[in-house]
């Protein structure tokens, strides 16, 4: 399935003009493709001071970035593997969605761009998590629905000083998803058909190249995330057992 996703993909590249428009894409629209190195650049300088943090912990937290689709059960997932393998749960998305209820003055934008389905801009969601995983102070942690397209990968890689240990992937149909996110019932402004279209779009264009780069890297670990939630956590249990963290 994701095999097909990516011939689809190399078949029709996403076009700048696609309504899955991101951060990574907006960045796009305001720079030149010759000047992206230095906005990435631009981007670590700010946070130089904590550049190569180890987020408080004096020895280096086991991190695992859990990705998939809108819909694909990340959440679900992580609350259990969380419960029984003692993992901090970092969701990027509660952690955005906590910063638009604090009433902070980035909130306007988060809600915009999560209304539209696009991806917040990567220097408030690496500061956000980096913030989180200090505060949390744990040796294991789970990033929920991070990073979200290789700019977001790259911000943190440079101001968190670190990559994954390992990427878990929750692999499921576009219609499965869907069908989850539409009954979801959390009341959540992204939760209806037009966004949810934008939102697909966008992992396809964005988010699975970032999984692509960390298959080359060995560090994927991809999970059939069809059947109950139940059935998945008995596969995600196999591998947690299988890793050293
Ligand atoms: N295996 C599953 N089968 C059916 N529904 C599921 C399954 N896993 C999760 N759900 C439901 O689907 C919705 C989306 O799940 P969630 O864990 O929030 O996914 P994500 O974080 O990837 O968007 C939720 O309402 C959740 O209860
Ligand atoms: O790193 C992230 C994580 C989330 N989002 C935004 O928050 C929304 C909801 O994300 P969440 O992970 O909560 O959604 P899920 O995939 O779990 O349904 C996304 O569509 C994006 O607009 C983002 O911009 N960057
Ligand atoms: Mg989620």
């Amino acid at each position: 399935m994701w095999r097909r996703r990516r011939a689809l993909l190399l078949r029709s590249p996403p076009s700048s003009s696609s309504t899955a428009a991101s951060s990574c894409q907006h960045r796009r629209r305001h720079l030149l493709p010759s000047e992206e190195p230095l906005a990435v650049n631009r981007l670590a300088r700010l946070f130089t001071s904590q550049a190569g943090s180890d987020c408080g912990n004096s020895q280096k937290p086991f991190i695992a970035f859990v990705l998939g689709g809108p819909g694909s059960g990340k959440g679900t997932q992580c609350t259990k593997i969380a419960s029984d393998f003692g993992f901090a749960h970092l969701s990027a998305g509660d952690l955005l969605r906590h910063e638009i209820a604090s009433g902070s003055e980035k909130g306007e934008l988060i809600l915009d761009t999560i209304k539209e389905g696009r991806i917040v801009p990567s220097e408030i969601t690496v500061e956000l998590i980096r913030k989180a995983m200090e505060t949390s102070n744990a040796n294991k942690v789970l990033i929920d629905g991070f990073p979200r397209c290789e700019e977001n990968r790259i911000a943190f890689e440079r101001i968190v000083g670190r990559e994954p240990d390992v990427v878990v992937f929750f692999d499921c149909p576009e219609d499965e998803m869907v069908k989850r996110l539409l009954g979801r019932n959390q009341g959540r402004v992204d939760d209806n058909i037009e966004t949810i279209k934008t939102r697909l779009k966008v992992f396809e264009s964005l988010n699975i190249p970032v999984i692509d780069y960390y298959s080359s890297r060995g560090k994927v670990r991809k999970i059939n995330a069809t059947g109950t939630a139940d059935e998945i956590f008995d596969a995600v249990h196999k591998l947690f057992s299988s890793l050293r963290f």
